[in-house]
């Protein structure tokens, strides 16, 4: 234990011991290289589309106006550079835990922990908006078959116009059954889901695009430069994901080669349904019909055709796969808790595993509590725009880490070098600078208290604890 110093902040571990333990995550774990490229981009498209496509046009088209597809095109550039940055580390660090692990092999010990801090906006809190936009849906299918939806009160959360919001709590608890069960979603069922949610997206573009009116595409950029960069603060959350690709890394074929690849095919696939899907939207109705439009994409299905059962189709799709990706991402914040547990930054709670399920029972229920209250009593926006603002910082951090890890490791085997280093990682940073800037004061706010209370953490906690301080 000793002393605290200074030098602890910075103390890293060492790449060869962060390889070495990649696969002892959790003892169902095994080192089974068995994914290859295909199932790989599978489950980076996945992780990738999940309530964002389905919400996003109701806040983003408002701000930004049609030239939302613009807004789109550079929230896909950051998620393309931020990608690659994590291609670097993922294939020169192939191991699970993510960010979170390559910052404490290149950035130290300190920095580390605020990544996993980060990495909690973005799977915790990110299940919570994920659970928020299903239950939309829902109301919506509700409103579809049965011309009956939920009051407001039971609904929506306090600053939405309601008191508690029910349907995404009861997702968020279904979740956590079938994970305390051990269910983890099978590569297959991933395939199944991924096909399905692409067919509902065509099926939205197509019907969409035969009312298509070109008059709606005017005026182009109603607000202007900045309304373009706000919409695509707000929309990055949509791209947020493909980094999952990397987390796999202790089980794919060949993963020096793979990783890289698998990470800029699903990022390819996912941003051009997602152009599609805005430019099929926003020529469907006026720019000014988005606004506070709920389950939006259902909406304008019944709008345009007049047939209840387009916007029903619509909603069984996003529910049955808005599902999964919560249960996705819910397994993916307890093992990040799981990791950090393991180094000694966090306590043993998070590591306790059921022997009979082999599931960390008590991290799990921490974890759903967690995302229920927040999705309970947080407005859908509000969760959106922390989601983005700590997965925009996580990723400047990755991308600052590719440069540090060429000066300070040259030699280090790199299965993929990003192009045209530094031109990459330091646009890279920028480029998730101006979407960080873009984002509303109030988001600033509460991600600075976000990070007071990890700082205090760190110093009240795991500065003393940490394996690398007791060895
Ligand atoms: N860590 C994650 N994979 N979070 C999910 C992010 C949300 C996802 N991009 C969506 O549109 O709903």
């Amino acid at each position: 234990m000793g002393q605290f110093r200074a030098a602890d902040l910075l103390r890293r571990k060492p790449v060869g011991q962060v390889v070495a333990e990649g696969g002892e995550h959790l003892p169902d774990e095994g080192l089974h290289r068995s994914i290859g490229l295909f199932q790989l981009t599978m489950l980076g498209v996945g992780a990738t589309i999940g309530t964002g496509i389905f919400v996003a046009l109701t806040t983003a088209v408002p701000a930004a106006g049609p030239a939302v597809v613009v807004s789109f095109v550079i929230a896909g550039i950051t998620a393309a550079l931020t990608a690659l940055c994590y291609a670097e580390l993922a294939s020169t660090i192939p191991v699970s835990g993510s960010s979170y692990s390559y910052a404490y092999a290149t950035l130290g010990e300190f920095v580390a922990f605020l990544v996993g801090a980060c990495l909690l906006l973005e799977y915790a809190v990110s299940a919570s908006a994920i659970a928020v936009g299903w239950g939309q849906y829902l109301n919506e299918m509700f409103s579809d078959l049965i011309g009956w939806r939920m009051p407001d009160a039971i609904a929506k959360a306090p600053g939405a116009g309601g008191v508690f919001n029910l349907p995404a709590v009861v997702l968020v608890g279904a979740c956590l059954i079938l994970l305390l069960r051990g269910v983890k979603e099978s590569v297959t069922v991933n395939a199944v889901l991924v096909v399905l949610k692409l067919l509902v997206l065509l099926f939205f573009v197509v019907i969409a695009f035969s009312g298509f009116q070109a008059h709606n595409l005017t005026p182009f950029a109603p607000m202007g430069v900045a309304g373009i960069g706000a919409a695509a603060s707000s929309i990055f959350f949509s791209y947020i994901g493909i980094d999952a690709v990397s987390t796999a890394g202790d089980e794919v074929k060949d993963p020096r080669r793979t990783l890289p690849l698998g990470i800029i095919l699903s990022l390819l696939i996912v941003t051009g349904v997602y152009i599609l899907v805005a430019l099929a939207a926003v020529g469907a109705q006026p720019w000014t019909a988005f606004a506070g439009q709920e389950a939006g994409l259902a909406v304008i299905l019944r709008n345009l055709t007049g047939q209840a059962w387009t916007s029903l189709i619509l909603c069984v799709g996003a529910i049955i796969s808005i599902f999964s990706i919560t249960l996705v991402v819910m397994y993916g914040q307890t093992r990040i808790l799981y990791a950090m547990s393991r180094d000694g930054l966090l306590p043993k709670v998070f590591q306790r595993v059921n022997p009979k399920t082999q599931s960390p029972d008590l991290n799990t229920w921490i974890v759903a509590a967690f995302i229920a209250l927040l999705a309970a009593f947080v407005p859908l926006d509000t969760l959106v725009n922390l989601t983005s603002m700590g997965t925009l910082i996580a990723f400047a951090i990755v991308s600052l880490g590719v440069i540090l890890l060429r000066r300070t490791q040259p030699d280090l085997p790199r299965g993929y070098r990003v192009p045209l280093y530094p031109v990459v990682p330091v646009l890279s940073v920028g480029f998730c600078g101006y979407l960080i800037y873009g984002l509303p004061l109030d988001t600033w706010i509460l991600f600075a208290a976000w990070g007071a209370a990890a700082c205090a953490i760190y110093f009240g906690y795991s500065v003393r604890k940490s394996k690398l301080a007791t060895a």
